[in-house]
C-alpha cells in the first residue's frame, strides 16, 4: 500500500540553525506513529512542515502522493502544542469555527467527544483550565474525517486524570483508515498508542521501527530506550 506520508532528505534551517537533518521516513496508512525526542530535537518544526506551516530548506514531503499545500492541508488535522482559539470564543463558537473552515467536521463526534471530556458548549474559552484547553483543541482536531492526523505533544502540562481521558479519546475516535502521527516526550504514558517510535535526536532520526519488535529487540520498554538515548 502507497504510503500517507513520504518524507525524503528533509532539512530545515533556521538562520544559521539545523533543526531538521536529512530526515527519510515512510508512515503507512493505518499507523499511530510516535515522534520522540526531548525538547529542540526538531519534533514541532517537523510537524510544522506537515501541517504546512513552515516550509522545508531542503528535501521532499509528500502526503496521499501530493506536495504540501491546498490539497494536504484538507486531509491533515493538526493539534498545534498551544492554544489556536480566539480568546472571545466559547465552545460552541470554536465548534462553528471549525465547521465553517473544515468541511470533513463531525459535529455528532464533536458532540460525543465534549460530553466525554465533560466540556460543556456555553463555556468561555478563557474560562478552561490548561487541561480542558487541550481537551477542547483535541475534540477539534480528532472530530474532523481526516486521512492524517497531526498531534504535537497532546498530554504536555496536563495532570495525570485528564491524561488518561486524552489518551482514551485518541484510542476511541482513531480510525484504521486514517494515520496519525504524534509528538511526546512522555514516552511512558504513551507508549502503548504507537505502532511504529522515531527517536530524534538534534534534528536527525537516531532509531525507528515497530514498537513491539524494538521492545523485543532490546527487552526493553520504549521509555527505558528513550532514557538510554536521551539519557534521562
Ligand atoms: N523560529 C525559530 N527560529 C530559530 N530557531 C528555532 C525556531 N523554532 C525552533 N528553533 C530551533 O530549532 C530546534 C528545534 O526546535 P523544535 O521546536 O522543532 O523542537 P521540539 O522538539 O519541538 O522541542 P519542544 O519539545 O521544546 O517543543 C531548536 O533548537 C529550536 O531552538
Amino acid at each position: 500500500m502507497k504510503p500517507i506520508v513520504e518524507i525524503k532528505d528533509l532539512s530545515k534551517n533556521y538562520f544559521n540553525k539545523r533543526a531538521l537533518d536529512n530526515i527519510n521516513l515512510s508512515i503507512q496508512s493505518g499507523k499511530v506513529v510516535g515522534v520522540l525526542g526531548p525538547n529542540g530535537s526538531g519534533k514541532t518544526t517537523l510537524i510544522k512542515i506537515l501541517a504546512g506551516l513552515l516550509r522545508q530548506s531542503k528535501g521532499e514531503v509528500l502526503i496521499d502522493g501530493h506536495e504540501v499545500g491546498v490539497y494536504t492541508k484538507s486531509i491533515v488535522s493538526y493539534l498545534p502544542d498551544r492554544n489556536f482559539l480566539y480568546n472571545w470564543m466559547s465552545i460552541q463558537d470554536a465548534c462553528d469555527f471549525y465547521k465553517d473552515f473544515y468541511r470533513d467536521f463531525d459535529e455528532t463526534r464533536f458532540k460525543n467527544l465534549l460530553d466525554f471530556m465533560k466540556l460543556e458548549r456555553s463555556m468561555k474559552v478563557t474560562s478552561l483550565s490548561k487541561g480542558m484547553h487541550e481537551k477542547l483543541n483535541l475534540s477539534l482536531v480528532l472530530s474532523r474525517d481526516a486521512k492524517l492526523y497531526v498531534l504535537d505533544e497532546p498530554i504536555a502540562g496536563v495532570d495525570p486524570v485528564a491524561r488518561d481521558q486524552i489518551l482514551d479519546a485518541i484510542i476511541n475516535n482513531y480510525n484504521e483508515n486514517s494515520s496519525m502521527l504524534i509528538t511526546t516526550h512522555l514516552v511512558r504514558d504513551m507508549e502503548n498508542l504507537f505502532d511504529d517510535v522515531v527517536f530524534l535526536k538534534d534534528g536527525r532520526i537516531v532509531l525507528e521501527g515497530n514498537a513491539e519488535a524494538l521492545r523485543e529487540e532490546k527487552s526493553k520498554q520504549i521509555d527505558d530506550i528513550y532514557k538510554e538515548i536521551f539519557g534521562e
